[in-house]
């Protein structure tokens, strides 16, 4: 180094911050987490850019990221310029033939490769894949068929991703999958997520969505839950408390710990870097689910 280079205040607070990380980048190498990736963090340029980065930096420390994402908007977009007017029930998409010939177009062409592209761009190496591929997820029609071709996840093998996280690659994965007789059908990508990670026994799910996390009144973004049980969380659903969108992104984290994930998370997307301010940090942000008491945020 020459003399006259100094060591700024920025220099000292990045080494510091890379030190924190040194507990979490142990603890974490080798194991899976699920992200599912939506919102903000899926729409704007710049928060775009910091999600692939986090990714790419999370695989080069060795842990094992999986992405499910959702696309909700942009498959509005693609109706509209098909004059198909968007049908929402229980904030489930009512998925016409038509409606998801579109949903497979947008989400496992389009969006997806948006998102391998992204990643392999700053580093990664990501692969794109569907419910279909490998057979990683069988559909199972919701309900009565009310909802047209709308699936449930009746079952998740996930044979196909094991060789592809040993070598080091990101897989992506869109809620498309067939049912039993082929069928495409769309599944909401929160409930693919949570089923994935408890097929992968991932150590976490990360749910990225556009609120800071659950709050007591959500409409006073101070009153974010930082961390809740497995039956805090079904008593904020059945005390209405948690309503709208917030209660599949609930369930999901409910249903995901009750099959052995560690910890759940509800991340503002919102918020550049929350990946990674959620994985390699002491205090973490969001709302963190646990199945079992004691576990600190982290
Ligand atoms: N207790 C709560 N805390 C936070 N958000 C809540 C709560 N109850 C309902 N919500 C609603 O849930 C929404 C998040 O769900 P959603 O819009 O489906 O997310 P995404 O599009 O990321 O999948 C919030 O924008 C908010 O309007
Ligand atoms: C059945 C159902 O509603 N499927 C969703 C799948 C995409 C998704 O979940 O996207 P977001 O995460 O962006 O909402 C849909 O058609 O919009």
């Amino acid at each position: 180094m020459s003399p006259d280079r100094h060591i700024s205040p920025e220099d000292t607070l990045r080494v510091s911050v890379l030190s924190e990380a040194l507990p979490y980048i142990q603890r974490f190498a080798g194991r899976r987490i699920v992200i599912k990736y939506g919102g903000a963090a899926m729409v704007r340029e710049d928060l775009r850019e910091a999600v692939f980065r986090d990714l790419a930096l999370l695989a080069c420390v060795g842990v094992q990221p999986v992405v499910v994402h959702g696309g909700g908007p942009e498959i509005n977009q693609w109706l509209g310029k098909l004059a198909i007017e968007p049908r929402f029930q229980d904030g489930l998409r009512v998925t016409s033939p038509d409606t998801m010939d579109v949903v497979e177009m947008v989400l496992v062409g389009r969006v997806n490769k948006q998102i391998v592209n992204g990643l392999n761009r700053v580093g990664g190496r990501a692969v794109g894949l569907s419910g279909s591929d490998g057979g990683l997820v069988l559909a199972r029609t919701m309900g009565d068929g009310t909802l047209g071709m709308v699936g449930d996840v009746a079952r998740v093998d996930p044979s196909v991703l094991t060789p592809l996280l040993a070598a080091g690659y990101i897989p992506v994965i869109s809620s498309v999958a067939p049912n039993v007789d082929g069928l495409a059908h769309n599944i909401n990508a929160d409930t693919v997520a949570g089923e994935l990670a408890a097929a992968l026994q991932a150590e976490k799910l990360i749910l990225l969505t556009d609120t800071p996390g659950i709050l007591r009144d959500r409409h006073a973004p101070a009153s974010l839950i930082r961390q809740l049980s497995l039956s805090e969380a079904r008593g904020l659903i059945a005390d209405g408390v948690v309503e709208g969108g917030m209660t599949p992104k609930t369930e999901c984290c409910i249903r995901a710990l009750a099959q052995g994930v560690k910890a759940a998370h509800i991340v503002d997307g919102r918020v550049a870097h929350s990946l990674l301010l959620e994985v390699f940090t002491n205090a973490g942000i969001g709302t963190m689910v646990v199945g079992s008491p004691g576990l600190v945020h982290g």
